[in-house]
């Protein structure tokens, strides 16, 4: 059963006001991993509560306590709950999303300024911090929300809302008040499926669902020696320094294949066998396209099989950045005192935070030692969550696969995602219901990068599949 043509019709015709909607909410920078940005993330929750507000939903910010943030005690962002319909002979369907974003500048690279989005005059893409991970998203629930209401048509479904401002940093407080509220008598009962918005198409033609995600294990290495940062041509070779000690170990971490050094951690991985490959091989990809997503011919093997069971079925590990390293223009020439190399795991079934969290202190405690340094080391692991695979014959996936083929005339590719959101599998295990991953952007929009879009298409259709998806839902027996 497609949305009414009201609502598809509203959507269309309210277009421009939804794109404005979304200017308004990427001009918040709700960076949640940055101290000073931590007001503009609960701003963000404000201006979210308002918009849900507005459009009937009953609301509630819900406080997740302090956590600590290098170094900085900081009041943890709060969670956006709201509920609209109470109809039992209807279902219920809980929609997860997130208002915080990635950290960006203009001078990582952007062509715009990160937090105006900016309309691109020809091919439509909007572009700016957060468009399609994950407020574009988020707003397409919105949208649908002020089509019912102005077209003054009752929801297929009854909805509950969960929104967070901590997705991009660990997801913390968040697990809690999930577990709390999805026990008998919570918050979330009643609760039939969820749907979560928060990822793209494999490429840029074919809509897609998502039934599984990878883990994340999140480490930093931190060296230190020299009381303060030292002239290298006054100490250069008469001390040991923490920057040579620490690329010595991060070049123990993967190599240049994406291997992972780290022994044991690929050992828990089970081996692919040629039924799984096959399905690896019929989904429509091609290196091209993981070529024109990153902008290079730098593909890791000209087998696309190969390549997209590197980002769904196998670990991977990243380095992302060395703090406290000289790394602006110039050529200063010190001897860096303290340093941290930051470096996460991608992980897939059995693996689990805690158990490469183990091999990975232990295999660098020992590396170190092996360097005969006198500076220390210290390892943090500072967040991480587990992989979630989930059951795509439910009648969750049946109905976001009908709502993708009445929007897009096509079927969607169903695979598992590279990324993570830890808080997934939490909502899966603790209500013990069905969780479909159904996206709006497409593999080229560049999440977390620089000149971050959303296709105009992505977002206008994107709406109409997430009010179509809630009619499917209602049309299950
Ligand atoms: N759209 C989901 C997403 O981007 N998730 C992040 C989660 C994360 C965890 N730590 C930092 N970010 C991801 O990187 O996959
Ligand atoms: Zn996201
Ligand atoms: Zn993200």
């Amino acid at each position: 059963m497609p949305a009414p043509k009201q609502i598809l019709e509203f959507v269309d015709t309210n277009a421009d006001a939804f794109i404005k909607r979304l200017a308004e909410a990427v001009a918040i920078p709700s960076i949640s991993g940055e101290i000073e940005r931590r007001p503009d993330v609960v701003k963000m929750a404000h201006w979210l509560d308002a918009q849900l507000k507005k459009y009937g939903v009953e609301t509630k910010l819900v406080p997740l306590g302090k956590h600590v943030m290098d170094g900085t005690e900081l009041e943890l962002p709060p969670a956006v709950l709201g509920k609209i319909g109470k109809d039992p002979k209807k279902k219920t369907v809980l929609i997860y999303g997130h208002y915080d974003v990635q950290p960006a500048s203009k001078s990582d690279g952007w062509n715009t300024e990160p937090f105006e989005l900016h309309v691109h005059p020809t091919n439509g893409q909007l572009i700016g911090r957060g468009s399609t991970d994950d407020k574009g998203p988020v707003l397409g629930w919105l949208n649908i929300l002020q089509a019912h209401q102005e077209a003054q048509l009752e929801l297929p479904v009854n909805l509950q809302f969960c929104f967070e401002g901590m997705e991009e940093s660990g997801s913390e407080g968040l697990e809690d008040l999930i577990v709390k509220e999805a026990a008998p008598a919570g918050y979330f009962e009643g609760v039939d499926c969820v749907c979560i918005s928060d990822n793209y198409w494999l490429n840029m033609r074919t809509p897609g669902l998502t039934y599984g995600l990878r883990g994340l294990a999140y480490f930093k290495l931190t060296v230190k020696g020299p009381a303060r940062d030292l002239h290298s041509g006054s100490f250069g070779r008469m001390v040991h320094e923490p920057m040579t000690d620490l690329i010595a170990l991060m070049s123990k971490l993967v190599d240049s294949q994406g291997n992972i050094l780290v022994p044991g951690v690929q050992d828990l991985v089970s081996v692919c066998d040629d039924k799984e490959r096959a399905l690896y091989d019929s989904l429509d990809y091609s290196i091209q396209d993981v070529e024109d997503a990153v902008g290079a011919s730098i593909a890791l093997s000209s087998d696309k099989a190969t390549v997209l069971m590197g980002r769904m079925r196998e670990p991977s590990l990243s380095l992302h950045g060395i703090e406290g390293a000289f790394y602006g223009p110039g050529a200063k020439t010190v001897i860096p005192a303290k340093v941290s190399g930051k470096f996460s795991i991608r992980l897939v079934p059995p693996q689990t935070p805690d158990t490469v969290g183990d091999l990975v202190v232990k295999y660098v405690e020992e590396e170190f030692k092996k360097l005969g340094s006198k500076n220390t080391l210290e390892v943090e692991n500072l967040h991480g969550g587990k992989p979630w695979v989930a059951d795509h014959e439910h009648w969750n996936y049946e109905a976001a696969i009908r709502a993708t083929e009445a929007v897009y005339g096509k079927k969607p590719d169903l695979f598992r995602e590279g990324g993570s959101i830890p808080v997934t599998l939490v909502f899966a295990e603790s209500l013990g219901k069905n969780v479909v991953l159904l996206p709006m952007g497409r593999g080229d929009d560049g999440a977390h990068s620089t000149n971050e879009k959303l296709d105009r298409s992505n977002y206008i259709e994107g709406t109409k599949l997430l009010g179509t998806y809630l009619y499917e839902i209602a049309a299950q027996a």
